[in-house]
């Protein structure tokens, strides 16, 4: 393990250490209905141009000229109730004077001026006119016809590199000729819980506790922009550990683990005999990107690479300074990982005055009220309450605050309790 690196990092460069520390995957092509959420790798550009042939935007008459109109195709009173192909209406190229039916998304023939649509057209016997409800210059030129090429010209860029793709952008690409996308895949995250007083259901007796983690990580790290292959859990016990951690491929799960870009585990990171995660990260010659944060809670939080390049999230085992953790370290990897940006801060006003906290920033969980951020109540390390109803995460600097002051604030991943 190297020594002394990353050791106590302050708040705002463990987050930058551990967005760096992701470096972008290699992209694969997916079809389109599987790209929602991923990271765009290349940008869209439209395959021909967009609409690719002039259209109409309305059921009625393509037009040429002033009225009355005969028609190229034989007369039909009503257009809508056509059940013919939409390329038909452009077959034929009309003479001033001339018409013929068209629906929404209808091929425009040569020499239309405009689109009549059906409220406002009559047929009587073989002519078209306009009816009472139409205006005297109608349609004016152009009228309802959506010309190829308004929205955008053959290979002009639709959609930049590097958006996370959301179900507009999908549409989009679909209507640029795109079947498939390039995309950077998910970081792929294993999961592994210590601790053998946890126990997985059931009200715990004293000296055990029920696991927070279990049931919540897998979709936290998917809100994040990840994907959980496998979780499991390890005693506490080093060998087991360092066994779980180095992942040698003895059966599925550890397969799985090892074939990962990242690690989560949670617990064991603090300094008793049963606290495994750093001896056996010295035992496996892992490489300590951060060694513990100068944050409350959450301060003996770990980033490491493993030999084999996979990275190590070490969350602490109180169920608050993991979720900090998360949104420290979790959040910035996974974003790295992916191609995307740092996610960004807000600032909020902070609804209360804090003490300085000598070489500590305070992660403060808050709820919105009255324009400010008010700290929540419950919010001990062990503790959820705070979290579980807040709006945010207060980022207090150990010079400590007033209340009124401009704070960095953290969004949490999922939609927030009103
Ligand atoms: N002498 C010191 N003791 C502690 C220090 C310190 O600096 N000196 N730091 C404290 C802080 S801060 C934290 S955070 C914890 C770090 O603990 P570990 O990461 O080693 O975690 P554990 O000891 O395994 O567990 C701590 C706590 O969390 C509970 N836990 C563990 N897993 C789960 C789970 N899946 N669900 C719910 N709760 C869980 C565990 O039972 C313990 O109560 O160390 C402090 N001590
Ligand atoms: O910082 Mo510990 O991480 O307070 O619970």
């Amino acid at each position: 393990m190297s020594a002394g690196a990353g050791r106590n990092l302050g708040w705002e460069d463990a987050r930058q250490v551990a967005h760096a520390a992701g470096k972008a995957m290699p992209y694969q092509m997916v079809p389109l209905a599987d790209a929602l959420g991923q990271t765009l790798a290349e940008p869209v550009t439209a395959l021909q141009e967009i609409p690719h042939y002039a259209s109409s935007a309305m059921d009625g008459w393509a037009v040429s000229g002033p009225p009355p109109w005969t028609f190229v195709h034989p007369p039909v009173e009503d257009p809508r109730r056509l059940n013919a192909p939409h390329s038909d209406s452009g077959t034929v190229a009309l003479e001033p004077g001339q018409a013929t039916f068209i629906l929404t998304g209808g091929t425009v023939p040569a020499n239309t001026t405009g689109i009549l649509r059906t409220e406002h057209g009559q047929v009587r016997g073989d002519i078209l006119n306009r009816n009472d409800l139409a205006r005297a210059d109608e349609p004016a030129p152009g009228e309802h016809i959506r010309p190829a090429g308004e929205e955008a010209a053959s290979g002009s860029t639709a959609i930049p590199a590097g958006v996370i793709l959301n179900p507009a952008q999908i549409a989009l690409a679909a209507v640029c000729g795109h079947d498939t996308l390039a995309v950077l895949r998910a970081p792929r995250v294993s999961l592994l819980m210590t601790g053998d007083e946890v126990i997985e259901a059931g009200l715990p007796q004293p000296g055990q506790v029920r696991d927070t983690f279990g049931p919540q990580l897998p979709a936290f790290v998917a809100m994040l922009g990840g994907h959980v292959d496998v979780a499991g859990r390890a005693s506490d016990d080093f060998d087991d550990v360092v066994h779980a951690i180095s992942a040698e491929a003895t059966d599925a799960a550890s397969l799985a683990r090892a074939s990962g870009d990242v690690l989560i585990t949670t617990g064991g990171t603090g300094g008793s005999s049963a606290d495994h995660i750093r001896r056996a990260l010295a035992a496996l010659e892992a490489e300590l990107i951060i060694d513990g944060i100068a944050m409350r809670p959450g301060h003996p939080t770990l980033l490491a690479r493993l030999p084999d390049g996979r990275f190590l999230v070490g969350l602490p085992g109180n169920p608050l300074a993991a979720m900090m953790a998360m949104l420290t370290v979790a959040g910035p990897l996974i974003a790295g990982l992916r191609g995307a940006p740092l996610p960004p801060l807000r600032q909020v006003l902070s609804g209360a005055d804090f003490e300085p906290l000598p070489g500590r920033s305070r992660l403060v969980p808050y709820r919105n009220e009255g324009g400010r951020a008010q700290p929540s109540t419950h919010q001990r390390s062990g503790m959820l309450r705070g979290l579980a109803m807040a709006h945010g995460v207060m980022v207090v600097p150990s010079a400590g605050c007033a209340t009124d002051q401009p704070m960095q604030a953290i969004d949490l991943p999922w939609p927030t309790p009103q």
